[in-house]
């Protein structure tokens, strides 16, 4: 049964009653024609009706709160058009406004003033026993947006909706979670209305000290939840993902699962784009624009592309080349964070690189990655670069959200005569080109953290490896219809979620056996089939 926190003030401060939902009006308490599914049209209208993004999100945030089951039915009815709104790009504008458009709480939040004591914040969570799945970021690197503090919460939010609805998960089961460790960012110090502490951001040994604690007490207090680490600053994001991957079952989306959803819309288009130069899928060359957590995340996974192609794993290494924000990176350029050592090039030694175009003339990569945050870095020239060294060029501009983009799909089109193989982070509408529609893939984790989650609670692991990272990876890739791949698409359509991520789940759940992690011994030897009924079984549906 779902379960409602409903907020009620007491002496000025805000209190919490855990109650289930209401049951059924008694006759004469609603008006007489109202069923289920003219209600669920009736929403849908009243969400049409409203002309900014941010008064949908504030409208479907309220219908879910209100009737989650009409909210999910509609969600899944209407994917593409709610993942804009309940996720990038607007979930953005609703973490930079999240002080001011606040209604009521929804999840939980840890502050580092519960040091010491985080073991009881926990436990006032309604639910204990059902947790499987939490979200937790610490709001220090929300989309491309920078630190947004404790107003970083809608983000675990929307990624939590997109596992209810894209994986089945049981809203029950679910956990958003913002640690509050304070915030770097003036104006939110500075605003009366924010809702986090007002203070610096603890020190890397208090905030680590911290960790510890609250890692040991989520595992102690929910035995049975998946971490997914989200939108920690890069430096974190590497160290904690690290810290705990072997102690407790962590993902982090941004580097795991974002490299996991390059990786397979990378797999798609390198076979199209090899296809139209006739080049082997082995000589492949990957630049990218941005050397931080997804990048470096997405190298990781992109080095297993070539390893499959029958590459030594140097041979692979040499395929990838960064571009940060002082330019090109390699060794002799001085000192460089830890994240971006392996891949520094050392057959590169002249003067700082720092122009994108003549760093795509020296490097002609057949792929240009974009995950730096920094909007219309592709200019039409880089554009116009890449189209010239390459018949099908590989442009994916990642950066979230839709206007962080390193260029619009609109200009991938037409500075490649319609060639690009494009995918972006958030969304861009299709294009008419020259008497036909093209397509643009939405590389967005999306595709792959509900699936993983699904697997990794289904399958009870006790760690979630690299091996059922790829294996999430190639299930995405091979999830395209025939008529997807008529169309082009690097990814299938997302109407299909649920059916992707029962895949995903199948494909994980089965690596998870090869490497001996999983714990739920009941679904060993159940084959392919089998596995997929126990999944489809499990997941969880709207009324
Ligand atoms: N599509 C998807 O599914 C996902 C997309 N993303 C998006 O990727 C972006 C980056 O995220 P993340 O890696 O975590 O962020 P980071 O802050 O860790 O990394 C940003 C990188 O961009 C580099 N950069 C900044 N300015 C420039 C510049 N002018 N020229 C070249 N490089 C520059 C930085 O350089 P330096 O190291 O020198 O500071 C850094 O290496 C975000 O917009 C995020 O929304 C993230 C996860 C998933
Ligand atoms: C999509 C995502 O996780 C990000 O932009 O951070
Ligand atoms: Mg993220």
């Amino acid at each position: 049964m779902t379960i409602i926190l409903t907020p009620y003030w007491t002496n000025g401060v805000q209190k919490i009653k855990v109650m289930p939902q209401p049951p059924k009006p008694k006759h004469g308490l609603v008006p007489p024609a109202l069923d289920a599914s003219t209600h669920a049209l009736r929403c849908l209208n009243q969400l049409r009706s409203k002309t900014s993004g941010i008064e949908k999100y504030i409208y479907l945030s309220a219908l879910k709160d209100r009737d989650p089951d009409v909210f999910y039915k509609l969600c899944l009815q209407n994917m593409s058009e709610f993942t804009p709104i309940i996720y990038t790009p607007t979930v953005g504008d609703a973490c930079l406004q999240y002080s001011h458009i606040y209604r009521r709480p929804e999840g939980l939040f840890v502050s580092i003033k519960d040091k010491g004591n985080i073991h009881e914040v926990i436990n006032n969570w309604p639910k204990i026993d059902e947790a499987r799945i939490s979200v937790v970021t610490d709001g220090s690197r929300i989309l491309g947006l920078g630190d947004l503090g404790i107003n970083g919460m809608p983000i675990a939010i929307g990624k939590l909706s997109l596992y209810i609805a894209g994986a089945g998960i049981r809203p029950e089961s679910t956990i958003p979670i913002c640690l509050d460790l304070g915030t770097n960012t003036e104006r939110y110090l500075e605003d009366p209305l924010y809702l986090g502490l007002r203070q610096k951001r603890a020190s890397d040994q208090e905030m680590t000290e911290f960790m510890d604690e609250f890692m040991y007490e989520m595992s102690v207090a929910f035995p049975k939840l998946m971490i997914q680490f989200e939108d920690f600053s890069t430096d974190n994001a590497f160290k904690y993902l690290e810290r705990y991957r072997n102690t407790y079952p962590v993902f982090n989306d941004d580097i795991q699962g974002t490299g996991a959803v390059v990786l397979s819309g990378f797999f798609n288009a390198a076979k199209l784009s090899s296809a139209a130069s006739g080049n082997p899928l082995d000589s492949h060359r990957i630049l990218f624009f941005g050397a931080g957590s997804a990048g470096v995340g997405v190298a990781q996974q992109l080095m297993s592309f070539f390893i499959l192609q029958g590459l030594p794993k140097e041979e692979a290494r040499r395929r990838v080349w960064f571009v940060d924000s002082q330019g090109l990176v390699y060794n002799a350029r001085g000192r460089l964070a830890e994240h971006k050592k392996y891949f520094a090039r050392d057959d590169y030694s002249g003067p700082p690189m720092t122009n994108l175009v003549d760093i795509i003339k020296y490097v002609k990569p057949t792929a240009l990655l974009g995950l730096s945050t920094i909007s219309g870095a592709f200019t039409s020239e880089v554009i116009q670069t890449m189209a010239s060294i390459n018949a099908r060029p590989i442009i994916f501009p990642l950066s979230n959200p839709v206007r962080l983009s390193e260029c619009s799909f609109n200009d991938a089109v037409e500075h490649t005569n319609g060639h690009v193989l494009f995918a972006s982070g958030s969304p861009f509408p299709e294009q008419e080109f020259q008497g036909s529609t093209l397509y643009p893939g939405q590389g967005n984790n999306m595709y792959i953290f509900p699936g993983v989650g699904l697997g990794a609670i289904i399958g009870r692991v006790k760690s979630v490896t690299d091996a059922m990272v790829e294996a999430a990876s190639l299930g995405l890739a091979d999830s395209l219809t025939d008529e997807e791949r008529a169309l082009g698409l690097l990814y299938p359509r997302i109407e299909r979620i649920r059916d992707i991520s029962m895949h995903i789940a199948r494909a994980v759940i089965e690596a998870a056996q090869r490497e001996g992690v999983d714990r739920n011994e009941s679904l060993r030897g159940l084959g392919d089939a089998g596995l997929l009924d126990v999944i489809k079984e499990k997941m969880w549906s709207p009324m």
